[in-house]
């Protein structure tokens, strides 16, 4: 069943203005889909990604909208059951690993941490599939790195523990906020492979969001331009990058 998003509206409430940041969104994420939502910086696609699982702070509010899986409506369910459902049917990586990651804590903890918290297995089940999780996204020495604390490693082998985690349970959609954005070119094209193999094997569908339109066409089955809070072009990536219909899009090509 696809992930589905129907007039998401989501507002920043300030003292003297309201910002609609997200302002009558809809579109939908098929099984072993990649949608891509694309947009310059400030035009919600963030909030877009913190909506869909409950993630948005005050003063912001989700004011309308339903993003629906298996016929419930995520932006309704109670936070327990949501808690559940993050991380285990919908999963998000950030694009910076340092405000996920929490430094204190080795990241086999927090890898086992979330096992336990989503199902009933032993702490020893819990360290296997933390271990195995980090043997798949490539790191080195996956056992010993169970031991580490996230400021022992690098950017790029924090952001390959951050793909671990989403992936730890096996998610059937994963929503991915510039994954890669914050390192250094070859780092971002090598975790971008593997995370499009990882997807494929798992049959994850996935929402990623960029700005980068030459990732857009190396991945996006679909791709839904963004601008002030609305998408103003939606459709196959092929369509979209043959004949763009908007003027915003046409701009954002010609920017390339
Ligand atoms: N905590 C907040 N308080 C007030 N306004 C906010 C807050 N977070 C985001 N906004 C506003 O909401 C709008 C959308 O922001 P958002 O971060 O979703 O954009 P974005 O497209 O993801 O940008 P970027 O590509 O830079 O991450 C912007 O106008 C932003 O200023």
């Amino acid at each position: 069943m696809a992930l589905i998003v129907e007039d998401l509206r989501t507002y920043y409430f300030q003292t003297d203005k309201v910002i609609p940041a997200v302002d009558g969104v809809s579109f939908a994420v098929s099984p072993e889909k990649t949608v891509c939502l694309v947009g310059e910086s400030g035009c919600g696609k963030s909030a877009v990604a913190l909506s869909l699982l409950g993630l948005i702070e005050p003063p912001g509010k989700i004011v309308a909208g339903r993003v629906s899986l298996d016929g419930r409506n995520l932006l309704t369910l109670p936070p327990e059951e949501l808690r559940l459902l993050r991380g285990q049917d919908v999963a998000i990586i950030f694009q910076n690993s340092c405000y996920s990651l929490n430094p204190s804590l080795t990241i086999g903890i927090q890898l086992a941490e979330t096992v336990l918290s989503h199902r009933e297995v032993s702490q020893s089940a819990a360290k296997e599939m933390a271990v195995d999780v980090l043997r798949r996204v490539r790191l080195p020495e996956p056992a010993k790195l169970y031991d580490r604390y996230p400021f022992e490693l690098s950017g790029g082998m924090q952001q390959r523990v951050m793909i671990a985690m989403a992936l730890l349970l096996k998610p059937r959609y994963l929503i991915a906020d510039e994954p890669t954005s914050a390192l250094d070119i070859t780092t971002q094209t090598h975790i971008l492979d593997e995370l499009m193999e990882l997807k494929e094997q798992y049959g994850a569908g996935m929402l990623f969001i960029t700005h980068d339109l030459a990732v857009v066409a190396e991945i996006a089955d679909e791709v839904a331009v963004m601008n002030q809070g609305k998408i103003v072009e939606y459709g196959s990536v092929f369509e979209v990058f043959q004949n763009p219909a908007h003027p915003y899009t046409r701009q954002l090509l010609q920017a390339v």
